[in-house]
């Protein structure tokens, strides 16, 4: 068997941990464990000790390292595993696309008398109705995830995202507005949350799902409460974004951190994180289901473009916060195109940014430039898939829906198509029921322990634990939202919006020190006393 792990050592030895995983956990990639010949059910690791938490840091792994596991000499130096496989042939192997009833929880998962499982699904939350869109722009402006000032100006967040969603409140309000009056996704997420729950009960799973929004209704906060009412004591928190970003699940995330340590009963709660799920079999064969039933819709199929669109990010985020996000959505996407040409569909594709804010670079390539580009080459039929999100949003329903289409049919293109969102897709629910299921035993323990999820570039762990692997020193990242934009070319608006950026700075901080100024004429800041 090629499992290079097997050889290594650690030197302080102490606790002994065992891992059991289910052979359909593996993610597709891991070319050590999965063997053409011979699927791997059960494979019972022990791992002697507490792995070091360097490891876990993502910076000093190479991702290519990352992904060939605890094979690499320089990350664990020593560590030895006790591994022991029941090795079966591929005639055992059950059909690929799983059924969605195979993950069951294993009798030692269950919860025994007087434990209640609650699921927590994070999310995004949107405005419900025109005049919610302000409020709804300052609770994210006001995220120090979204927009973060440099620690002397910390104390300016909340007035300076009052300024921001202000301004940008009517070009918000409009989009939302073209989409019926507001965001699909409340709706949306308590539909998926039924559905879960459905599915863990036929998975005899009973468990209560929740849903935290860290923008809107219901509140993250409101959910929390809920479930302390309820008395659960076993919580596995799932973050609806397949991908992890620094800007999304991590923000949730924080937000949870906070909450659970000023709350006695919280702090107490045995819990896990699943922080990304990009590369779950399940999920990746469900996109490929929706991308196959669209490109059957075309005349012309083997001339379909498949044409990823993702929500983008600033990109200091990634390169210099070490956000792993762009990283996961190309392995993401990598995936899916291997699931849609097993089913042989051999069409070309490409995956592109969208939904930039402001003057500050973001995730390369963009949306709108790609589709310019792609007209130009000759491209007719494109097919726009949305692959960050698992539900429609304004994004979806106004941007791509929209804007996308439009620029498409005006560069050349003559066939336009856009892959629905996940919703409540049969084989996507069971595979986020069996997610919850596997991570029902780390709940509580050592989840560094974890070596599927190491597999992932953000590993399984708890809130805490979690946050400290990555973006541990929340550097300052400059504002992705414009405050201010003016000049002809790219750079000259990027130096204009930093100008604007201090310029506003300035005043700000002129306005909350002297309690005079516009900010105050317009009650936008409250008066000093
Ligand atoms: C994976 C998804 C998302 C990432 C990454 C993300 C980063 C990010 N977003 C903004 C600014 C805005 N986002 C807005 C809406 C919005 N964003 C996402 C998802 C991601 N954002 C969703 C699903 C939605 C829509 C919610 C809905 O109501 O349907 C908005 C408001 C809409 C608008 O005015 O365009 C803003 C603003 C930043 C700055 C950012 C990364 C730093
Ligand atoms: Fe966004």
């Amino acid at each position: 068997m090629d499992f290079d792990a097997a050889s290594a050592t650690h030197r302080a030895c102490s606790t002994s941990i065992s891992l059991t995983l289910h052979w359909s956990s593996l993610p597709q990639n891991t070319n050590n464990l999965r063997q053409p010949h011979a699927e791997y059910r059960d494979v019972k690791l022990s791992l002697p000790t507490r792995l070091p938490s360097s490891f876990l840091k993502r910076s000093p792994v190479p991702r290519q390292k990352m992904h060939s596991r605890i094979s690499s000499s320089d990350v664990l130096p020593q560590v030895s595993l006790d591994i022991s496989v029941d090795e079966r042939t591929a005639g055992d192997r059950p059909e690929k696309a799983q059924s969605p009833l195979l993950t069951n929880v294993a009798s030692s998962n269950k919860p025994k008398d007087g434990e209640r499982v609650g699921v927590l699904l994070l999310n995004l939350g949107g405005p419900e109705s025109l005049e919610d869109v302000q409020p709804f722009l300052f609770n994210l402006f006001a995220d120090p995830d979204i927009i973060r000032l440099p620690r002397l100006f910390r104390f300016l967040q909340r007035p300076l995202a009052q300024f921001i969603s202000t301004l940008r409140a009517p070009k918000s309000a409009e989009g939302y507005a073209a989409i019926g009056g507001g965001s699909p996704l409340r709706q949306m997420t308590a539909e998926q949350a039924d559905a879960l729950s459905l599915a863990l009960k036929g998975k005899n799973l009973p468990a209560k799902v929740y849903v935290g929004m860290r923008y809107w209704h219901p509140f993250t906060e409101e959910a929390i409460s809920q479930i302390k009412s309820d008395g659960i004591t076993r919580l596995v928190v799932l973050p609806l974004y397949p991908q992890f970003s620094i800007s999304t699940s991590g923000s949730s995330l924080r937000l949870l951190e906070n909450i659970f340590r000023e709350d006695e009963y919280l702090v107490n709660m045995q819990h896990t994180v699943i922080p990304s799920w990009y590369q779950r079999e399940g999920y990746v064969q469900a996109m490929a289901n929706l991308i196959e039933k669209e490109v059957y819709k075309f005349e012309k199929p083997e001339e379909v473009h498949i044409f990823f669109s993702a929500h983008g990010v600033p990109v200091t985020y990634v390169e210099d916060a070490g956000d792993p996000y762009k990283a996961e959505m190309e392995e993401c996407v990598e995936l899916i195109m291997n699931a849609v040409k097993d089913r042989g569909i051999n069409c070309q594709h490409t995956l592109a940014y969208q939904s930039r804010v402001g003057p500050v670079e973001w995730l390369k390539p963009y949306t709108d430039v790609t589709i310019r580009e792609l007209g130009k080459c000759g491209i007719k039929n494109l097919l726009a898939v949305p692959v960050s999100f698992v539900s429609e949003h304004i994004e979806t329903l106004e941007e791509i829906d929209m804007e996308y289409r439009q620029l498409a049919l005006e560069s050349g293109i003559k066939n336009w198509g856009r892959v629905p969102a996940l919703g409540c897709e049969p084989t996507f629910i069971a595979d986020l029921a069996d997610a919850v299921i596997e991570a029902l035993p780390y709940v509580g323990a050592m989840a560094v322990s974890n070596l599927e999820a190491r597999q992932s570039l953000v590993p399984l762990g708890s809130v805490e634990e979690l946050l400290a692997t990555y973006d541990a020193l929340r550097r300052e990242l400059p504002a992705p939202v414009s405050l201010w934009e003016w000049g002809w070319t790219k750079s000259a608006e990027t130096w204009n919006g930093r100008a604007a950026m201090l310029a506003v700075l300035l005043l700000l901080v002129l306005e909350v020190t002297t309690g005079q100024g516009v900010l105050h004429q317009w009650g936008i800041l409250p008066p000093i006393n």
